[in-house]
């Protein structure tokens, strides 16, 4: 089985490309770096270090890697795979499925009649919708009609905390991870790929998805932008600090509670996958950085992300939500220079005040603008 992942970044090689080719897959990077595929390639191969109480480390071998800019060499890639799945960062996906587009017109005509599934592992509510959504073309009802009777598009939640490597690397491809990890895909869209070693496929994702982006994602952007203020590095530390951890409890007892009520689950379920959360987050040996984790305020604050959408259900059941906006609150507080979306958020703020940042960001209407407003005061 021939897989090409687009993204060969953190959880591409840490998680989507190690599991791929542990279940028999021959994996093909795409990516926009140049550099990395060089190296991807000179090495055919990489190690994924697991950090925790347990080290292990394991070979990824017989790989290799295309730039995206070599549309020769990826189209054939393209015409000949069974499975397509990319992790390039949400934002990326509507110009990747323009990119896409002319690929799979390619296959259409060299391997039309063959299946594939093509899967989109970001942080995000169903990313894989956006992408194809982007690649359709409106005019051309042929192109149409194949991707809806050849290609499946399974929307998938995908769970590996792959921090950005601290330690010396035998090869500059290594990657290091944690021990856990959870791959969801839903299982009525899958065409082919039915068979990927420990994926869970399911028949409802939206419980999976939603309780991992906003427990574990909102939780997480929760440490990084309350860490940060406070003045600490990595997540590890932040998480030690009891007026963090107080909130991130306080987060996920209020994210809980809305999950719980939107799809029936059970408090005590949810509680355990919190508490199992925040022994994640305690992971001293990732060294995850804080500046990772809140990277593009912009995107995390936004109205269908993990600090929104879970503020946003518990108000429909009226729910409290107190830690919650104080998140949303610490969010807007998130000042590096090294990242352009914070840059731009804090341009936001100097222009409109906070207020009207929080209404053009976040979508949040005047009353729940005014609290944020007034938790970000306070946090001055
Ligand atoms: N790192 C994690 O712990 C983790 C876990 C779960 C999900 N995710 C999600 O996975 C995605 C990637 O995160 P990451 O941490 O691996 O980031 P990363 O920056 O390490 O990797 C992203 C890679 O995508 C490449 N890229 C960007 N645009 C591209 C394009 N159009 N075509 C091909 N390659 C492109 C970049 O060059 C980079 O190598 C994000 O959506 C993130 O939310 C990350
Ligand atoms: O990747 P982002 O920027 O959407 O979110 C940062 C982290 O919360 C995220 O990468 C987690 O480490 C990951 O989602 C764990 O599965």
């Amino acid at each position: 089985m021939e897989a090409v992942h687009f993204g060969a970044g953190n959880i591409g090689r840490g998680f989507i490309g190690y599991l791929l080719t542990k279940s028999g897959y021959h994996v093909t990077f795409a990516d926009i770096s140049a550099p990395l595929v060089e190296d991807l390639n000179q090495f055919g191969r990489y190690h994924v270090e697991t950090l925790g109480s347990v080290r292990k480390q394991e070979e990824i071998s017989g790989i290799c890697a295309i730039r995206t800019d070599d549309v020769e060499t990826l189209e054939r890639s393209v015409i000949r795979a069974d499975l397509i799945t990319l992790s390039i960062g949400a934002n990326h996906l509507e110009q990747a499925g323009k990119a896409l587009r002319p690929l799979l017109m390619a296959r259409k005509e060299k391997n039309g009649a063959a299946r594939l599934d093509i899967i989109a592992c970001e942080n995000a509510l169903c990313a894989t919708d956006i992408l194809c959504k982007a690649l359709k073309e409106p005019e051309d009802d042929e192109f149409n009609a194949y991707l809806s009777e050849t290609v499946g598009f399974p929307n998938c939640a995908v769970d590996r905390i792959v921090p950005n490597a601290a330690m010396q690397k035998e090869l500059p491809v290594d990657v290091v991870v944690e021990d856990f990890f959870e791959w969801d895909i839903e299982s009525g869209k899958v065409r082919r790929n039915r068979e990927i070693a420990n994926v869970n496929y399911v028949e409802n994702l939206a419980p999976y998805l939603e309780r991992k982006l906003f427990m574990l994602n909102g939780a997480h952007a929760a440490v990084a932008y309350l860490g940060c203020r406070r003045g600490y590095r990595f997540v590890h530390e932040a998480i030690l600090d009891q007026s963090i951890l107080k909130e991130v409890h306080g987060f996920h007892r209020e994210a809980l509670a809305a999950l719980s009520k939107k799809h029936g689950l059970s408090v005590e379920d949810l509680t355990k996958y919190a508490d199992q959360l925040v022994r994640r987050f305690q992971n001293s040996y990732l060294q995850d950085e804080l500046c990772r984790v809140g990277r593009d305020p912009i995107r995390k604050l936004s109205n269908r992300e993990r600090l929104v959408s879970p503020l946003l259900l518990c108000e429909k059941y009226r729910l409290p939500d107190n830690s919650i906006l104080k998140a949303i609150a610490a969010g807007y507080t998130f000042d590096r220079k090294e990242d352009a979306a914070s840059v731009e958020m804090q341009k936001c703020i100097s222009n409109l005040g906070i207020e009207g940042a929080v209404h053009k960001i976040s979508g949040l209407d005047e009353k729940l603008a005014e609290r944020v407003a007034k938790l970000y005061l306070l946090l001055q």
